[in-house]
């Protein structure tokens, strides 16, 4: 099967996690900062988590060198468009980036510059390319919670005009979900869909919280509701979309090796799975590498893969008009 041909949506895909080696150099050199080396070659093993990987902690340490140089609109701006490029050059029809506004303040831009700039960067991405695509906002779970409110005031802004969804990244612990419930109420309140990392690192309850006391129609990984019956009933009940990342998740150890990943049994059970990149950059990867592996290693035919591209449509939180667009390709 020719995997670049296919058409694919990514609905899990961070914005600093994705970005071009070649663009982190530019951008490091135009802003003095300092880097581990200035050629894409060199450069791609501090930006790139090993698959050795002990944990998700240890890959979430790539994206140190990323954030500091995205701190000013026109480079977040041009880091939004090149992913869009990227993934519409695969045939990518629709991508939900994420990323964590908190994190882009440290030379004083404001949260609605860092978020007008990644729409900005998506709408110039769309206007040139056969992509659509909105943001979700991030909060990283270990950072102070004072300003997330100011997040998800910022954000009211775009609503369905660039953004749609909130979201819990970062390191998982057990029972974190607790700790969000007013604020992802407020999102809820604003008019926001929520999806939440849960389920990354061992937890299933995390699921099952972070749909019941969270209000998540999606997960990002989800992949341990295999060790939690109450949490893969509510998954399956709710038909709660599950976003996988294999690369990814083989990385940050969520499964030791592809083929004891879930996805099959998830999907032979009628679970909605799909089938994302996370970081393009960190995870080394892209739509049609993802999909390939998937494919192959479950042995999928191209009927599986449009059933799970109209899960895709489906769990995504596009227009109706976007949807019906990207429907169309689905045969
Ligand atoms: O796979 C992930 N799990 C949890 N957090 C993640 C993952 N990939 C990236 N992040 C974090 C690191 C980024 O700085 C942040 C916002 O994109 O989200
Ligand atoms: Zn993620």
């Amino acid at each position: 099967m020719n995997y670049f041909d296919l058409p694919k949506i990514d609905l899990h895909c961070h914005l600093d996690g994705s970005i071009r080696p070649q663009t982190i150099i530019e951008l490091a050199q135009q802003q003095n900062i300092p880097l581990p080396a200035d050629n894409v070659e060199d450069i791609k093993p501090h930006l790139i988590a090993p698959e050795t990987c002990p944990n998700l902690d240890e890959y979430l340490k790539c994206f140190a060198l990323p954030v500091a140089v995205m701190q000013n609109a026109e480079s977040i701006e041009r880091i939004a468009f090149e992913l869009y490029e990227d993934a519409a050059r695969e045939n990518v029809k629709y991508m939900e980036v994420r990323f964590g506004p908190l994190l882009h303040m440290q030379q004083g831009l404001t949260l609605d510059q860092i978020i007008g700039s990644v729409v900005k960067g998506i709408r110039r991405a769309e206007q040139q390319y056969d992509i659509h695509g909105n943001c979700i906002l991030s909060i990283l779970r270990t950072m102070p919670k004072d300003q997330i409110n100011d997040v998800i005031d910022a954000g009211a802004k775009y609503l369905n005009n660039g953004v749609v969804a909130f979201d819990l990244a970062a390191s998982e612990l057990p029972g974190f979900c607790h700790e969000f419930i007013p604020y992802a109420q407020y999102a809820l309140e604003k008019g926001y869909k929520v999806t939440i990392h849960a389920g990354e690192q061992g937890v299933g309850q995390n699921v099952y919280d972070a749909i019941d006391l969270l209000g998540a129609e999606r997960i990002g990984h989800g992949i341990h509701i295999t060790g939690h019956a109450g949490a893969y009933q509510l998954v399956k009940d709710k038909q709660t979309a599950l976003e996988t990342c294999p690369s990814s998740n083989v990385q940050t150890k969520a499964v030791n090796r592809l083929e004891q990943h879930p996805f099959k049994d998830f999907y032979l059970d009628n679970l909605p799975v799909t089938i994302n990149t996370d970081n393009r950059t960190v995870s080394n990867t892209t739509m049609t590498e993802e999909v390939e592996k998937v494919m192959e290693q479950f042995q999928l035919s191209r009927e599986d893969y449009f059933n799970i591209y109209q899960v895709s449509v489906e769990g995504s939180f596009a227009s109706e008009e976007v949807k019906q667009h990207l429907l169309k390709f689905a045969q």
